[in-house]
């Protein structure tokens, strides 16, 4: 149940960290094993984005030509089209009893806004509130590299696609991984920490592992 009484019975589960740590390439190759064994109906989206408003936003958050950006202006950029998101995809699909699948949630604005950016944890928190009305992961992914590692991995493999964020120096990402694991030693419950600096196939393994540890009757034997 949301805040505003809505009835929520699917399953939110996002994958978390910071830049490169293979977050999509991981939930990519979970998705389909967990599709082949699962009982209930899976969607995969993504923060910003995951709907054409969202997306539009997102394109104006991440342009590399937007070098003026207030910081507060990005956070509340992020949480508008968070806003959007869950109101027009994540809560029908929840509702529907979906599991849906998530690239990046409000984890990201409170490690990259709250800590990155140096706005607040606390103060993004509460901001994304108003966007989420309550709503938030069952059970959330947090992928850990170094940040050398996962910037690294980008300038390597995915130059051609360097967005505003990625640009940002070493201590930004720094910061925002100090903060992910500050994250993740709060909640230990919803928040369960995979060693991203092994190779892709242990990394997909360990997903799997969690969740289907975390839901064992969704799966078939
Ligand atoms: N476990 C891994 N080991 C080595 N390289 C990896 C691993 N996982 C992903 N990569 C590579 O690292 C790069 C970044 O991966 P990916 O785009 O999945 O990361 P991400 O966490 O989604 O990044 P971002 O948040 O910046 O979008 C890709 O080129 C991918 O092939
Ligand atoms: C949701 C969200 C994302 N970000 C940052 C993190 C990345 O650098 C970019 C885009 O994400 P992607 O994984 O490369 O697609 O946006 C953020 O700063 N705050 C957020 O809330």
């Amino acid at each position: 149940m949301d805040e505003e009484g809505c009835f929520v019975v699917g399953k939110l589960i996002t994958f978390e960290g910071p830049d490169g740590a293979g977050k999509t390439s991981a939930l990519m190759a979970v998705v389909p094993l967990l599709e082949s064994k699962c009982n209930q109906d899976i969607i995969v989206t993504r923060e910003p984005g995951g709907n054409p408003i969202a997306e539009k936003i997102r394109n104006v958050i991440l342009d590399v030509e937007n070098t003026a950006m207030d910081d507060r202006t990005e956070a509340l950029l992020y949480a508008a089209a968070r806003r959007q998101h869950i109101v027009e995809k994540i809560e029908p699909a929840l509702a529907d009893n979906k599991i849906v699948i998530c690239d990046r949630f409000v984890d990201s604005s409170i490690a990259y806004q709250g800590a990155g950016r140096g706005i607040g944890e606390e103060a993004v928190a509460q901001m994304n509130l108003f966007a989420t009305n309550g709503l938030a992961p069952d059970l959330t992914l947090y992928l850990d590299v170094p940040s050398e590692v996962g910037l690294q991995r980008i300038k390597q493999n995915r130059q051609d696609q360097y967005d505003r964020l990625d640009q940002e120096k070493l201590a930004f990402h720094q910061k925002v991984r100090q903060s992910y694991l500050q994250l993740a030693q709060d909640n230990p419950e919803r928040i369960q920490t995979i060693d991203a600096t092994a190779d892709l196939d242990t990394v997909v393994a360990k997903c799997l592992q969690v969740i289907e540890q975390r839901y064992p009757d969704l799966f078939t034997a």
